[in-house]
């Protein structure tokens, strides 16, 4: 089974230059559906990960699923203004401008080993900032997983020497 098949490509999506690369193909097919938490369940065994981060909102579409999967903990990451109780935040850079994310202050305990999951790695941004705030709450991003990692942006160089699992690859955007 290749996971390009269910991978749709909309030329001009959201802006022009953009190629958005859509996974709900996967997610309305089960089998593969099943394909893509099996793999990412064995990158967070092999990390010996305790906890589950994804951002909002494709990274809840896989990061829930695997967590239950491994029989561990998740939180959710989320823009501004969406979380109830008390929250830290991590302001980032965007191509134009900076955008923020936040996580609830008591998500994660001191030493807790955590995978972040996302369906699509770009700049890196966005992980780059999720793994700022887990070090500010005193735990280690010990691994990154994606459905697709955009290869010509260089994303994951960010993550310093944090291991990358990426379970299919497009040339850029
Ligand atoms: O590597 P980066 O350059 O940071 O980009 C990757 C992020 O961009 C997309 O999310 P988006 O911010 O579009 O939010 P959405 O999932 O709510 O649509 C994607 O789902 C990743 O989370
Ligand atoms: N090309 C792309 N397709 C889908 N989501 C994205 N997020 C950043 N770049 C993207």
């Amino acid at each position: 089974m290749d996971l390009k098949n269910y991978i749709a490509s909309i030329p001009g999506f959201p802006k022009e230059g953009i190629i958005f690369r859509d996974v709900t193909p996967i997610l309305q097919n089960a089998d593969v559906m099943r394909s893509v938490i099996d793999a990412f369940d064995a990158f967070v065994k092999e990390q010996n990960a305790d906890f589950i981060l994804a951002p909002e909102a494709r990274g809840f579409l896989f990061g829930t699923t695997v967590a239950m999967e491994c029989g561990i903990g998740f939180a959710p990451v989320r823009k501004p203004g969406k979380l109830p109780r008390k929250s830290i935040s991590e302001t980032y850079q965007l191509e134009y401008g900076t955008d923020e994310l936040c996580i609830h202050a008591d998500a994660i305990q001191p030493g807790q080993k955590v995978v972040v999951i996302d369906d699509l790695l770009a700049t890196g941004g966005t992980v780059e900032a999720i793994i700022k705030l887990v070090h500010k709450m005193g735990g280690e991003v010990v691994g990154c997983a994606f459905v697709i990692e955009l290869d010509d942006l260089n994303g994951k160089e960010r993550f310093g020497d944090i291991p990358v699992c990426s379970l299919t690859h497009f040339a850029g955007e």
